[in-house]
């Protein structure tokens, strides 16, 4: 017997890649419910594997959020959401520039704990390219065309090669040089967060835009990303 495969999807959106080498990239987002390293509630994050998260990921309760069914559905609607992003953001002009390759990126959460190949397939017969921001723990199913890979100091990564390595800076456990052994295209650091601040101004995050910018200045193996969406005041 076939086992039942449900996707559980907090929210999805459109909006831009605020973050690495397709920054400023239009783009659905469907963010995945659940991570293997937190649970996602506060009271826990102190001893959670993975302790500086600035997303919610808990349940399906998120804009366009829910539970779909098949692949086929959870496709349709993605389109539904590039679609509609164009036609109420995007002038006439570029909804009739047929070479513009629609862009979904799987995020969470962790997406590596729910894409699948079947649901991949489906994204590419829309005509979909498609992104993966994960934390490398997980083996990826094939076909993914652009994988980021943001390591966790105490998590294990086991993907060794990705299009782009984008580590959160600092984690005093996790150096950038421990990760010169993942075969990327792209490694960039982002400047940590403070999940604390929602809105206003971020002093640590400030700080490590600061220190960040020291070591890519000292290593220029390394660039430096800025979320670029929490710049421009979008999701
Ligand atoms: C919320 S995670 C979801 C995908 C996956 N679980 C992962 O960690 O890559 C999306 C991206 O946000 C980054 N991120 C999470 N918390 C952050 C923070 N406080 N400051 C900066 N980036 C953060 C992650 O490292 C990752 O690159
Ligand atoms: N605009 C925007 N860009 C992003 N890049 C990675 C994100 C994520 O949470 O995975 C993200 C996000 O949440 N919003
Ligand atoms: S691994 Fe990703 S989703 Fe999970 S807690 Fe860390 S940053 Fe958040
Ligand atoms: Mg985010």
């Amino acid at each position: 017997m076939s086992s039942v495969n449900v996707y559980r999807v907090k929210e999805m959106f459109y909006s831009l890649q605020g973050e690495g080498a397709q920054s400023g990239r239009a783009s659905v987002f469907c963010r995945f419910s659940k991570c293997n390293l937190w649970t996602g509630r506060e009271r826990d994050r102190a001893d959670a594997v993975c302790n500086f998260c600035d997303t919610d990921f808990v349940g399906t309760d998120g804009q366009n959020g829910g539970t779909f069914d098949t692949p086929k559905a959870l496709a349709a609607a993605i389109q539904a959401l590039w679609d509609g992003g164009q036609q109420t953001i995007a002038d006439t002009a570029s909804v009739a520039n047929n070479r513009v390759k629609p862009y979904v990126i799987f995020t969470g959460g962790e997406p590596l704990l729910q894409l699948d190949e079947t649901l991949i397939d489906e994204m590419h017969l829309s005509g979909f390219e498609v992104g993966v921001e994960t934390n490398g723990t997980r083996p990826a199913p094939k076909g993914i065309d652009w994988l980021c890979v943001s390591p966790k100091a105490d998590a294990e990564v086991v993907l060794t090669q990705c299009d782009e390595v984008k580590l959160v800076y600092p984690q005093p456990l996790a150096p950038p040089e421990r990760f010169n052994n993942i075969d990327a295209q792209h490694y960039f650091l982002s400047p940590m967060a403070d999940p604390a601040v929602i809105t206003g101004r971020d002093e640590k995050k400030a700080n490590n835009m600061r220190l960040a910018t020291a070591y890519c200045l000292a290593h220029p193996q390394w660039r430096l990303t800025l979320q670029m969406h929490k710049i421009l005041g979008i999701d």
